[in-house]
């Protein structure tokens, strides 16, 4: 089962692995065209009835692939409207090879009489008119178009889903086409099966690692796209720039405020670090249960996304303080350095992500290998325990939220360098702000990683922690679609 969001993200990554979305959609129309075959004999009339996005240009693929069939394909609006490149230029494949294509720019057309369109006397009505790109109820003329195929005595075959059907789960229109057969792509879409329609996934040939290696996909699925979220970072004590580099690395990331909660010894030395930071001192060197009630009350008064554990050392107190604020949030928390040492045996309603190093996670009862790729399903089994997401950070990274496991390969060996892992962990509060879990975690460890490595083009193994902050919005945006 995947959603249709996240479809978008694997097709991405499958692009940046060398199979671009234009080979996909060969395969998707080829695919489309089988269904076709698997319900009319050559010859059969066949009507298309296309939008103008990348569902249509599935369909003017399979037009392709079925010349022994009496096929005309009806694009609704018109050609100069056609949303993306691949599509038009498949589109445009359909002109100048004289296949029957026709532009429907009035919706009355379907209307008035849909024998004028001969969706009445098609043997197969093909709908390519919406796919996972929908947003709410059929507009037009998309939605006259349904009713007119609705009230069709013909066979529906739909392209990936049924036009009008949410793919990430949410309502469906409710003036959607009702298919009797749906070709899907690459793995079914939630809420498929309960259709009463025959539903087959069509592989279209997107490589596994796809899924599983952490892409720009990733990326484009937990990009922010606003500033949003005020994260509480609770650290410092013995040290001081961890905390600082979390926090700049939220603000680098998204965040519209990073507050730092710090002992008041070392407040002043974090704030100097950075002047686009607030600073909340508390009395004392270090965190002590005492004063874990109050910052309870602050983040559970701001709603915050909580940064726990850089630089607070390894006092009892402090661990002890860092138990007690994690027993009693029910927020999100990302848990970092010296505070991951208590969450093994930890009863909390927080939604948590850990974010060990290799060290840390042996410690926290995880296996210690020297890669955490090779371990991957080890992992996954210990956030499935756990219960909470993992992001383990070494060479590979490995993100699992106990049942779904990335890996991130991003990243280059001058990361090694102190405060790599606090700017991964901003980075991740950030974004939790505007993404699931699983998917904050994932991108995050990407985003860092990448950073790492436009660095390292320049700077080799010279680079420092504090020069990735200057990076993350370039690997965030950057590569954003216009
Ligand atoms: N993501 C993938 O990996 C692949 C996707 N493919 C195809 O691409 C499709 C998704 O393509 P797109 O993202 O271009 O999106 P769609 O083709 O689903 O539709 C996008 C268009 O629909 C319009 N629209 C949105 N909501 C509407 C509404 N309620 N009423 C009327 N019009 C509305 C938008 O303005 C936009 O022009 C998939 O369903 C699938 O068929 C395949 O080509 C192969 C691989
Ligand atoms: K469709």
């Amino acid at each position: 089962m995947i959603t249709g969001e996240r479809m978008a993200a694997v097709d991405a990554n499958a692009a940046a692995l060398g199979v671009p979305r234009k080979q996909l959609m060969e395969s998707s129309g080829h695919a489309v065209a089988r269904a076709v075959r698997a319900v009319a004999d050559p010859g059969a009339r066949v009507v298309v009835v296309a939008g103008r996005g990348n569902n249509g240009g599935d369909a003017f693929v399979a037009a392709r692939f079925l010349d022994e069939y009496d096929v005309t394909t009806l694009l609704l609006g018109r050609a100069d409207q056609i949303g993306t490149e691949i599509a038009r230029e498949n589109w445009d494949a359909l002109q100048r090879s004289d296949y029957d294509t026709r532009s429907v720019t009035d919706s009355s057309e379907f209307a008035s009489d849909a024998t004028a369109l001969d969706l009445d006397e098609a043997d197969v009505i093909v709908d390519a008119m919406l796919g996972t790109g929908i947003s709410g109820d059929l507009r037009e003329p998309a939605a006259t178009a349904a009713r007119a195929i609705n009230d069709a005595a013909t066979t529906v075959v739909a392209v990936d889903v049924p036009s009008g059907f949410d793919a990430d789960g949410g309502d469906h229109a409710d003036n959607a086409v009702e298919a009797d057969r749906v070709v899907t792509f690459h793995d079914t879409k939630p809420g498929l099966d309960e259709l009463a329609a025959d539903v087959t996934v069509a592989d279209i040939g997107i490589p596994d690692a796809a899924e599983r290696f952490v892409g720009p996909g990733d990326i484009d699925l937990a990009r922010p796209d606003g500033r949003a979220g005020r994260p509480y970072i609770i650290g410092g004590g013995p040290y001081t720039g961890a905390p600082a580099l979390a926090a700049q690395a939220a603000l680098r990331a998204s965040a519209e405020l990073s507050f730092v909660a710090a002992p008041e010894s070392v407040a002043g030395e974090i704030q100097g670090y950075s002047e686009d930071l607030i600073v909340q001192s508390y009395e004392s060197d270090v965190l002590t249960p005492e004063r874990a009630e109050d910052l309870l009350e602050t983040a559970e008064q701001y709603d915050n996304v909580v940064v726990l554990g850089p630089g607070l050392g390894t006092a009892d107190e402090t661990l002890e303080a860092a138990r007690q604020f994690l027993e009693s949030y029910t927020g999100r928390v990302v848990v970092d350095a010296d505070a991951l040492e208590v969450v093994p045996d930890l009863e909390t309603e927080a939604t948590l992500v850990c974010t060990p190093n290799r060290r840390e996670l042996a410690g926290m009862g995880g296996p210690d290998v020297d890669d955490l790729a090779d371990a991957a399903d080890e992992i996954e089994a210990f956030a499935a325990e756990l219960g909470h997401v993992v992001l383990a950070k070494g060479a590979n990274d490995v993100i699992t939220d106990g049942e779904r496991t990335r890996i991130s390969r991003s990243g280059t060996v001058g990361m090694k360098v102190g405060g790599t892992g606090d700017t991964l962990a901003g980075i991740v509060a950030a974004l939790l702000e505007h993404a699931e879990p699983l998917d904050a975690a994932a991108a995050g460890a990407h985003v860092n990683g990448v950073a790492g490595e436009r660095l390292a083009e320049t700077q080799a193994f010279g680079f420092l922690a504090s020069d990735m902050l200057e990076e993350l919005p370039a690997v965030l945006w950057g590569g954003a679609d216009e």
